[in-house]
């Protein structure tokens, strides 16, 4: 009773069955956490089996909670499977000492990237060049068709490998990518509720094919970047790689500098190799398929509404004197309709069907009632994209909105919010308005034979899957 409101819970099983049937109802887990949201309020309880999860769909709430007192929110709910396969280490499924150092170090190496000569920009430029030019060549009878699905993985995936580790996917090392991407997809298939929640002890043995499935999926990544790593690693030691310390080229880079400086002071267990490959490994699945799901849900929507494509694309143009030179960044503040309408293919995309779980390091008080340290709780971002009191008409594709109130701006949290939002935030923003800006400038794009969907493809997964099965026609301006 001094939790928040939700349904009556069963013994063991609790609210279960309420959250399977209401998501059988409105079709995918974000509509029944709005529809509990309608029953119970912005704060609500729902037992998942035996342990109460409480989720909070408002800003404001969220904002008391995650930030004014983020420090007793910093514990992320480590999903046994994950935590089991990462060993403490990295930064999505790890807590403590390691985790703090790890994080403030990629904060802060990202954050140096984006500064002064912009090499995060640079980067994103330089691979659109690449990709569009060999796009070009596919070119027959004045049109491109594109698999956008696919052409957008591969950007997104050699944009963060060559931030990460300094090579992008070209056409040498192209099937590198796409087998990463056939193992990592597999994670998809089982990053459901029951993975985020079930025992170790459990999967190993009753699901043995979704426990190897996990284990080749988390640890394709760190074997295949942690290699080239370790090759680096090498001849930084022999002598035949130099680092400069004013300047690294990546993020392995900045690590090993970092590293040697540690090791000169006795080591720090978040500087070594091992702690290296998670730490690639998390921002590279952490970094990928959102931005990449993110990108390819906004193509389907601007198939969708031409009208918005069409007066996002004008603005761009005006900007850039009719696209004689690439967007930038600094051309933010000069585009407010384009800037609305990557927030609304954000809040639409929502990319967390459910955000992880953070559990309360002392007893605290939310919206009056009393919680004991140790309970769980989330920023339910799904939930609050689509919360009707904030959002109007929330199903609605419609930058507009935050034109009309630009308040809503600050509502929108799709990266999360306190001591666990994204790290790759500025990254991410990156990718996101130069991509879809730079190719709105470059190709008139329409659907190919037929319009894709803009719905989830599959609800009731933790993440959102967009529709890439439709190809779509690029026609160079
Ligand atoms: C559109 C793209 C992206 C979206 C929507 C997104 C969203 C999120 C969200 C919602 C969280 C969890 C917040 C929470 O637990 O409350 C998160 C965490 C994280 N994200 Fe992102 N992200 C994106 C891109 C990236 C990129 C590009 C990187 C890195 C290169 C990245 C790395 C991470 C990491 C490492 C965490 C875990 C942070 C921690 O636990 O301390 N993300 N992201």
């Amino acid at each position: 009773r001094k939790l928040p409101p939700g349904p009556m819970a069963l013994p063991i099983i609790g609210n279960i069955p309420q959250l399977v049937y209401q998501s059988w109802k409105h079709k995918g887990i974000v509509p029944a956490f709005e529809f509990f949201r309608k029953q119970y309020g912005n704060v609500f309880t729902l037992w998942l089996g035996p342990f109460p999860h409480i989720s909070i769909s408002d800003y404001e709430t969220n904002h008391e909670v995650f930030v004014k007192n983020g420090n007793n929110y910093k514990n992320r709910l480590l999903p046994p499977l994950f935590e089991h396969f990462n060993a403490g280490f990295g930064l999505l499924f790890a807590n403590g000492e390691i985790w703090t150092e790890m994080r403030r170090f990629t904060m802060l190496t990202l954050r140096n990237m984006g500064v002064g000569r912009d090499i995060m920009e640079q980067r994103v430029l330089e691979e659109i060049d690449a990709r569009c030019a060999e796009l070009n060549k596919e070119e027959v009878d004045g049109k491109i068709i594109v698999n956008h699905g696919e052409f957008l993985d591969l950007m997104v995936g050699s944009v963060i490998n060559s931030i990460l580790v300094g090579i992008r996917f070209d056409k040498h090392n192209k099937n590198d990518f796409f087998h990463l991407k056939h193992l990592t997809h597999q994670l998809n298939d089982v990053f459901t509720i029951f993975d985020m929640m079930a025992p170790v002890w459990i999967v190993k043995n009753f699901f043995p094919k979704r426990y190897a499935k996990t284990k080749s999926g988390m640890n394709a990544v760190s074997d295949y970047i942690g290699r080239v790593a370790e090759q680096r690693w090498e001849d930084v030691k022999s002598g035949k790689y130099v680092l400069n310390e004013e300047n690294p080229k990546d993020f392995v880079d900045a690590f090993f500098i970092k590293m040697e400086k540690e090791n000169k002071n006795g080591g720090h267990p978040a500087y070594t190799i091992k702690s290296l490959q998670y730490v690639l490994s998390d921002l590279w699945l952490a970094g990928h398929d959102t931005t990449a799901v993110t990108l390819a849900s906004g193509f389907n929507q601007f198939m969708n509404h031409p009208e918005v494509m069409r007066k996002a694309k004008e603005e761009l143009m005006r900007v850039t004197n009719n696209g004689s030179r690439s967007l930038s960044q600094n051309d933010r503040i000069e585009t407010p309709y384009f800037n609305a309408t990557v927030a609304e293919i954000q809040r639409h995309a929502s990319v967390l069907n459910v955000n992880f779980w953070k559990t309360s390091d002392a007893p605290t008080t939310i919206n009056g009632y009393q919680l004991d340290s140790g309970e769980i709780l989330t920023a339910q971002l799904g939930g609050l994209h689509a919360n009707e009191n904030i959002f109007k008409d929330a199903d609605k594709f419609n930058p507009d909105r935050f034109l009309e109130n630009e308040k809503l701006l600050h509502q929108l949290i799709p990266f999360g919010i306190g001591k666990r939002s994204c790290v790759g935030e500025n990254l991410a923003r990156s990718n996101l308005y130069l991509m879809f800006g730079n190719l709105l400038l470059r190709y008139d794009i329409k659907p190919h034979t037929k319009l894709p969907s803009t719905a989830d493809q599959l609800p009731y997964t933790s993440a959102k899957i967009p529709d890439r099965s439709v190809n779509l026609e690029f026609v160079r301006i």
